[in-house]
């Protein structure tokens, strides 16, 4: 089964699950990341070109395609949940993890990038406020997983998504 991590920008799902793949021994992948290796374009150079309903069309078929391969710890982008069709693949092909962050933490990790293109707005702190309230029971329907972060590090949260997926596993396996 794959492992997908689901959460807002800046909660740490490409960090946390970097250190969780090592971990686990398991490739990691980055829908984001392999977004930019394919279009050989930023993230948001695709917003500009093709706007957020192109990027978002690319991220469900790099999703779909990465459900069907190998088994890995996928860190999906922040907007992975908002297509009903994602939430079903990802559940579907793996175990989801939700990476729960207060918009204090989100907003201090997000504020330096520009790489964020959602978050280039005249207010970009309201604007992730917002963008957390809309997308909240969105994280929490697709989650089999919530792992609440902090001030621990990725390491740290690393360890502690192992953890909780090997009680998921144990619970999943004696209910079957
Ligand atoms: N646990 C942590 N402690 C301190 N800093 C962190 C932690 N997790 C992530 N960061 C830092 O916060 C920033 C955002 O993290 P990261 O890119 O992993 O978030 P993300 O969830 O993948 O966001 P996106 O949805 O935009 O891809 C990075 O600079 C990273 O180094
Ligand atoms: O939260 C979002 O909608 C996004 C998060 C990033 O991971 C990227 O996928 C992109 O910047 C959009
Ligand atoms: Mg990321």
């Amino acid at each position: 089964m794959n492992i997908f991590l689901i959460g807002m920008m800046g909660a740490g799902k490409t960090t946390v699950g970097r250190a969780l793949a090592k971990r686990l021994g398991l490739p990691f992948i980055d829908t984001d990341r392999a977004l930019v290796e394919r279009t050989g374009a930023p993230i948001a150079t695709i917003f500009d070109l093709e706007g957020e309903g192109g990027f978002r069309r690319r991220e469900s078929a790099m999703l779909a395609e990465v459900s069907q391969g190998e088994d890995a710890v996928v860190a999906t982008g922040g907007g992975a949940v908002l297509a009903e069709e994602n939430r079903e693949v990802m559940r579907a092909h793996g175990t989801v993890v939700y990476l729960r962050a207060r918009l204090e933490f989100l907003w201090d990790r997000t504020k330096r990038d520009t790489n964020r293109p959602l978050l280039a707005t005249a207010d970009p702190r309201a604007t992730l406020a917002q963008i957390l309230e809309h997308r909240e029971p969105l994280y929490l329907a697709c989650a089999h997983l919530i792992v609440d972060t902090g001030t621990q590090s990725a390491a740290t949260l690393a360890g502690r998504v192992a953890t909780a997926l090997k009680r998921h596993e144990e619970a999943t396996r004696k209910s079957a």
